[in-house]
């Protein structure tokens, strides 16, 4: 199998052209007005206008107003919603829309009994923890914490870059990955080379799988 491709934080049309060319499987539209990715309704509606088949527009939220998503998956043709805070899966359902939760690797986090709370999403992405900061950290976890019958149905994030994904895949061999600031030139604004050269290491991992 090989591993599925989120690039997440995409604020600029270039930077999503970019994603594309180099055969990203999703991008990430953050929602969250504290983020320094974050962007407008109207802002998403130019960056889904042209994405091509099969490449899925994927929304982030954390702890949002339920209304302030509904008004935006009226205008936001998202097709996967990604819910970053501390959203129940009662509230993660409420939409009709498909999604997944992703959870912060906390000290003490019981992975297997949050995948069976979480059971009705699509999935589980995996995120690093900081405390005061919701994603987007630019830094890693200690991949040795995911407990092995999960690996193959996550997400994994937190810290990814182009020199270090290869190793993530190979160590974990996990469903997908997701990156922001590891293919960043400065917050929100992707750097082209880098998302090349993600992809590239993606696709060494996989030559492990
Ligand atoms: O990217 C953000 O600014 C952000 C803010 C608040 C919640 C989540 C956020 N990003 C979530 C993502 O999906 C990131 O891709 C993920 O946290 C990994 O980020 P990075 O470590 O920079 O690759």
């Amino acid at each position: 199998m090989r591993t599925r491709v989120k690039i997440c934080g995409l604020t600029r049309l270039l930077d999503v052209e970019a994603a594309v060319a180099a055969g990203t499987d999703a991008i990430g539209l953050v929602f969250h007005p504290d983020s320094p990715r974050a962007v407008s309704i109207e802002q998403a509606r130019g960056l889904c206008q042209h994405l091509p088949p099969f490449v899925t527009a994927v929304g982030l939220f954390v702890d949002a107003d339920p209304e302030q998503v509904r008004e935006t998956l009226r205008q936001v043709p998202l097709e996967l919603l990604q819910f970053h805070g501390e959203e129940s899966p009662e509230y993660c359902a409420a939409f009709g829309r498909r999604w997944i939760k992703a959870l912060r690797m906390r000290p003490g986090i019981e992975l297997e009994a949050a995948r069976a709370r979480y059971g009705a999403g699509a999935g589980l992405l995996l995120d690093t923890y900081r405390a005061g900061v919701a994603g987007g950290t630019g830094e890693r976890f200690d991949w040795a914490r995911i407990p092995p019958p999960l690996r193959a149905e996550i997400v994994l994030a937190g810290g990814l870059a182009p020199d270090n994904v290869a190793a993530a895949i190979a160590a974990v061999r996990p469903f997908g990955v997701d990156v922001s600031g590891g293919v960043e030139a400065t917050r929100g604004v992707k750097n082209h080379a880098k998302i090349s050269a993600f992809m590239t290491g993606v696709r060494d991992g996989d030559r492990c799988r």
